[in-house]
């Protein structure tokens, strides 16, 4: 690979407790790139991006964005550096409409970026714009996830975790998400993605990272690993 990386883990182990959840784990993610984290259920992927937005921090090892090291430092100096974290469960406000949950995200970027604003997002999320005014609770399941992707985007983020956005969601929807990130990637955000099913990650993702059992067992392109039945057959269960 070549290109500046945006996102650098190293070697980082996670403890819940006594367990031990991550054994080592190295990733990079180029700028303007996205890499998939691909693994089955339990297989440490929500725990690995934990880790980068300081939730689950690292008892060992280095995470670095840009040049500046966070492991271990708190989420919102995370996210101030530049972290766009969007967890599993789609945290939205339910009382508050969908533009007032964009604005309680907005933020300038790290240096002083200031491309996702209200006008921007209306334009990306146009299903958004057309539902400014509605309680956020009264979303369905998809909407509510393009709003949290939307909302942390209002923040201007150097990159964008994502932790599973096509969970739960009928494939319609799913194709809809699909697309949405691919649209972001077009325009140049650097994307960690969280995922289950390599399917939905072919046409977004360059790159792919499988992990198992807490550890890092395939790097690549996500075209090589869909052509490595023994990887995908072991570790994806395809
Ligand atoms: N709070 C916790 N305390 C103890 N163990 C946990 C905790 N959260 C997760 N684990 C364990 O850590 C391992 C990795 O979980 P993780 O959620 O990172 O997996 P995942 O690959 O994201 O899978 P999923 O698709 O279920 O989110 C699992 O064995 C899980 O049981």
């Amino acid at each position: 690979m070549s290109g500046e990386t945006m996102l650098s883990v190293e070697k980082i182990d996670v403890f819940y407790g006594a367990s031990q959840i991550l054994f080592g784990v190295d990733l990079a993610v180029e700028k303007g790139r996205t890499l998939a984290l691909l693994g089955r259920n339990g297989a440490g992927k929500s725990t690995t991006l934990k880790a980068i937005a300081g939730i689950a921090p690292p008892k060992r090892g280095s995470i670095r964005l840009h040049d500046r090291e966070i492991a271990g430092a708190k989420p919102f100096a995370i996210a101030r550096a530049g972290m766009g974290y969007v967890p599993e469960d789609r945290q939205v406000f339910p009382q508050h409409t969908v533009e007032d949950n964009l604005l309680i995200g907005a933020k300038k970027g790290p240096g002083g970026q200031d491309f996702w604003a209200l006008k921007t997002v209306y334009e990306v999320f146009p299903i958004l714009a057309g539902m400014k005014e509605r309680k956020a609770g009264l979303l369905s399941g998809g909407e509510q996830q393009m709003l949290t992707i939307a909302r942390t985007l209002m923040g201007n983020p150097d990159v964008l975790l994502l932790d599973e956005p096509s969970e739960g969601l009928a494939p319609i929807i799913v194709q809809a998400i699909g697309d949405l990130i691919r649209k972001l990637r077009g325009m140049g955000v650097t994307i960690l993605l969280a995922e289950q099913n390599m399917h939905f990650c072919l046409g977004i993702s360059e790159d792919a990272a499988v992990i198992d059992k807490g550890g890092i067992v395939y790097r690549g392109t996500i075209k090589d690993l869909r052509a490595n039945e023994e990887v995908t057959r072991r570790y994806l269960a395809i």
